[in-house]
């Protein structure tokens, strides 16, 4: 007789513990169930891993679901996983059906990833349960401190469980109490508890490995002989002994009298790990009435080939099995600790399989969805980065960080409230479910002709925006569009220049509702267009996006806004862009908001809690970001772009400085300096390329190439359409995140940004009462230019007879690894920009300092925080100068210009404060005054 049919005779099922789509295809499941008698399959995370990972079976199965759509990497596990079971679950069906539900079953492991975590794992098996939809599933549970509660929920709730990792005969007794508590909670509320089944799966064969392991250590070889390959055996052996006296006496018996089945229990575990012993011992020794025995194929071949099957074999010599216990604890091995160390082994080594597994499942959506995606290579540089790099990926993939991120976990940064701050993890899903009202206001603004759009806001509020109007450019047939950030009036009449009143649509933006630039920009347009459209008509040009509850949403009703959208409020400012801040401005740019909003979903997914670090678009960006910052000194994040996506780099800079500069650490990111061969940079730069497909610059490309031969880490980004913008949108928000982790700060505030706006404000008070500034006297005067500083930073400049004399004295002051930064009060257009930039250039060439620059006050909102709250290494030159047509503020009796004068002021204060080396130039006519100062710059750095 088949020895395997045999072990049915002799009261015990056999089950297979393995599974995969061939087995079931080619029909080997049913010729097992046919021939051999089988009577169940279970499955575990490294079983899936190994059919999954290392066959190409599911390839065509992936590929089929990916061209439906996109998904999720565990979306994908669950899709080929589920239809295994469901598969596997119909070949057993009719075993389950004849043996009334007390075989038949097909197990399915919850997520190991929530073994610590009761309330998860009983969600997660109901949700199992739901969604594999067969009767004879058996959803398994681990035996943890945590699972164990969640086994007496999920009984009591009528789910068939199989309890896994269970090694010792303590723990055993608590899961029999669970499963027997459950069953009576099931019969108080009406359950039919007939329908229940449950196995208790003991392992067996790792115990011998982790015993014999220790009995080798002791060093006594008689010892080890005599103990050597017992300690599994004899334990099973005592479990069943429990076994049968906790399924008996009255309180069972009244169970059973119901109708309810004794929880069986299951070796498990039972492959012979040491080639020295038997293939077929941990089936032979363990033969047993009412139990399970589940086997990978090898060892139903063995047991077939050879096996013997020795009834109640179980049940023999159980003060032997004592005695061998008793002899390892005499020889100081406690079966205790080698079992409770197998437990948390045991949710390691599934939690390590679901991480390989999905690590593979990730790589198999990268390679089906080329094109769709704008790809990252981080190029480490030189090899201690390298190293350090995929040190952290471990880090990270071991800690589960990037699952306790997804889940809020704020003690994975500061444990202040960063849990707050997420809303941006799932707002994409959450905008496209609503994406109708947004294509509603985008109808509107067509139907009304408008010709401008112009949007009033800082930082978040504005520079998302910014990145899509500068990368789609204009819409055929929509509005052109605007943005002001500055209260520079120059800049401000331009834009009144370049729109049509009475024509132009304007977008006020601020969460808060209380920046006061987009208040005061408000005011003054509220009234101009007014004026051409008589006031009670003005409120039907504007719109405004702002936080519920906000003073802005107040204005606005009492203003008669046309439309009011929300933001959330758990979306910081610089994380908002995927939210209606982004996406309001988007769709009256005549955008396709759900297109760019499917595409950054995709990111979303491939940044996803179910990604495995080395394979996480975002969190690697993070990991190379804060490892060079920390590890290396290389703070400054240098982001060279391809001219038609260069925007990104200043919504990137508020982003990176904003979200990481603080508390004397974090990134300072530089945008929009001209490269240069690598001799120009020093050794503190972490470099991020984006390159657009077929619109890179060469002189980009070969400056890059140099780069990365010269041993510099480069972030290089590969975006392959301009619709991928939203994707990294998406990816530097999580990168962000964490290296925000990783160099220890809480990435969702801005501690130091408030300081200005403070000092700023005491001084517009002061002025409206006074209806002056308070007097400064410069340090030094010399055609049409006047230098301010602070009696320290004077002192430490010395007294010089040029304006040259003070900037060399000024730049001098830096060491390796400092940066300069240029903050110029000014109109921001083309001109001085230009202007600026050949300045940093200068500075950059000639001391190979990293430099940045920053428009005032726009910076204040973005890199502002980092000047003053992030590393002491900034050596600071702000431009002011004279404005010589001045716009009144409606309602105030300062003007702009006033304002703008305060606000460089007040920044120049805090600075200050902060013990930063920072110099004012304030020139009197700006075009002369960049001329002059260019002059002086180059004379400094001879
Ligand atoms: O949208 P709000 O509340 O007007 O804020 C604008 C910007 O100002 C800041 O708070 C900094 O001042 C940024 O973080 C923010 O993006």
């Amino acid at each position: 007789m088949n020895p395997l049919k045999q072990l049915e005779a002799l009261g015990q099922s056999l089950w297979l513990d393995y599974i995969k789509r061939s087995l079931i295809d080619k029909g080997e499941l049913r010729t097992l169930v046919e021939r051999d008698g089988l009577k169940g399959v279970t499955s575990n995370p490294s079983i899936f891993e190994k059919a999954i990972a290392e066959t190409n079976e599911y390839t065509d199965a992936l590929k089929h679901f990916q061209v439906q759509a996109d998904h999720s990497i565990s979306a994908i596990y669950e899709h080929l996983a589920f239809a295994d079971i469901r598969a596997a679950a119909d070949v057993l069906r009719p075993v389950y059906d004849n043996t009334h539900g007390r075989d038949g079953y097909v197990s399915l492991e919850c997520s190991p990833y929530l073994a610590n975590d009761t309330e998860a794992t009983v969600r997660e098996a109901l949700r199992l349960c739901t969604a594999v939809d067969r009767p004879n599933l058996m959803v398994k549970v681990p035996a943890t401190p945590a699972g164990i509660p969640a086994i007496r929920q999920l009984i009591g709730r009528g789910l068939n469980i199989n309890i896994t990792l269970l090694f010792s005969v303590n723990v055993y007794e608590q899961v029999v109490e669970a499963y027997i508590s459950g069953l009576e909670d099931l019969k108080k509320s009406d359950g039919d508890i007939t329908k229940v089944g449950s196995v208790a799966s003991f392992f067996v064969s790792r115990i011998d490995t982790a015993v014999d392991k220790q009995l080798d250590k002791l060093g006594d070889k008689e010892v080890a002989d005599e103990l050597h390959g017992k300690a599994a055996i004899a334990n099973a052996k005592l479990a069943y002994v429990q076994y049968k006296a906790l399924f008996s006496g009255p309180r069972w018996e009244r169970l059973a009298a119901a109708g309810a089945k004794t929880q069986r229990l299951l070796w498990a575990s039972t492959s012979t790990k040491n080639p020295a012993y038997k293939d077929t011992m941990y089936v032979e020794g363990l033969v047993g009435r009412d139990t399970v025995n589940t086997m990978p194929p090898a060892t139903i071949d063995a047991f077939r080939d050879h096996g013997q099957a020795t009834p109640d074999a179980i049940e023999q010599d159980v003060s032997g099995a004592r005695a061998v216990l008793a002899a390892l604890e005499k020889h100081g091995i406690s079966l205790k600790d080698v079992t409770d160390e197998l437990v948390t082994d045991g949710v390691q080594l599934f939690a390590e399989a679901f991480d390989k597994l999905f690590g593979a499942i990730a790589r198999n959506r990268h390679a089906l969805t080329d094109g769709k995606r704008a790809d990252l290579e981080i190029v480490p540089g030189f090899p201690e980065m390298k190293s350090a790099y995929e040190n952290e990926l471990e880090v990270w993939r071991k800690n589960g960080f990037i699952r306790r991120f997804w889940a809020g976990d704020k003690s994975l940064w500061t444990g202040a409230d960063e849990d707050k701050w997420l809303g941006w993890l799932d707002i994409v899903g959450h905008e496209l479910a609503g994406v109708g009202l947004l294509q509603g206001f985008a109808a509107d603004v067509k139907q009304r002709d408008f010709t401008d759009v112009v949007l009033l806001g800082m930082g978040g509020s504005s520079l998302g925006p910014e990145v899509l109007s500068e990368t789609f450019g204009q819409q055929t047939g929509w509005p052109h569009f605007h943005m002001l950030d500055s209260t520079d009036p120059a800049q401000i009449k331009a834009i009144e220049r370049a729109i049509d009143l009475g024509k132009t649509l304007f977008i006020v933006s601020s969460k808060s509702g209380s920046t006061l630039e987009p208040n005061i920009f408000m005011d003054y347009f509220f009234e101009r267009v007014g004026v051409v459209r008589g006031k009670h008509k003005a409120g039907d040009q504007f719109v405004a996006v702002t936080d519920p509850g906000s003073s802005l949403e107040r204005r606005a009703k009492q203003l008669g806004f046309a439309h009011i959208f929300y933001g959330v409020p758990s979306i910081g400012g610089r994380y908002s862009v995927l939210s209606k801040f982004g996406l309001v401005p988007a769709a009256a740019m005549g955008l396709d908001v759900k297109r760019l909003l499917e595409t950054a979903l995709f990111m979303e997914r491939a940044c996803g809690s179910d990604v495995p670090p080395s394979e996480n678009s975002g969190v690697k960006l993070g990991i190379a970001l804060g490892i060079a910052a920390t590890s290396f000194g290389r703070n400054k994040v240098t982001i060279i772009a391809s001219p038609e996506i260069a925007d990104l780099g200043a919504w990137l800079e508020q982003l990176l400085a904003e979200s990481t500069g603080k508390h004397g650490c974090g990134l300072i990111p530089l945008a929009d300096e001209p490269p240069n061969t690598p001799d120009h940079y020093g050794s503190d730069r972490f470099f991020a390329y984006l390159e657009l497909d077929g619109r890179a610059a060469q002189s980009q490309q070969d400056a890059v190439a140099a780069l990365e031969k010269a041993g510099h880490p480069i972030a290089k980004i590969h975006v392959k359409d301009i619709w991928h913008i939203g994707q990294e949108f998406f990816r530097w928000e999580i990168a962000t995140a964490v290296a925000g982790k990783i160099i220890g700060i809480d990435p969702f505030d801005q501690p130091d940004v408030e300081a200005s706006k403070v000092k700023s404000s005491a001084l517009t008070e002061v002025y409206e009462k006074s209806h002056s500034l308070p007097k400064e006297e410069p340090v030094f005067r010399e055609n049409g230019v006047a230098l301010y500083a602070d009696p320290r930073n004077a002192a430490e400049l010395g007294r010089h007879n040029t304006l040259a004399g003070y900037l060399k004295s000024h730049f001098g002051r830096m060491k390796a690894g400092d940066y300069v930064a240029l903050l110029p009060y000014i109109q921001r257009d083309e001109i001085h920009t230009r202007a600026m930039t050949a300045m940093r250039t200068r500075i950059r060439d000639k001391t190979h300092a990293a430099t940045s620059l920053g428009f005032g006050p726009r910076f204040q909102h973005s890199t502002g925080q980092a000047y003053k709250g992030g590393p002491n290494s900034g050596v600071f030159l702000q431009v002011t100068c004279d404005d010589p047509s001045d716009i009144d503020v409606p309602g105030h009796s300062y003007s702009f210009g006033i304002v703008k004068a305060a606000q460089a002021r007040g920044d120049l204060d805090v600075l200050v404060e902060r013990n930063r080396r920072a110099l004012r130039v304030h020139v009197k006519d700006v075009d002369a005054g960049l001329v002059e100062l260019a002059r002086a710059i180059d004379e400094a750095l001879e």
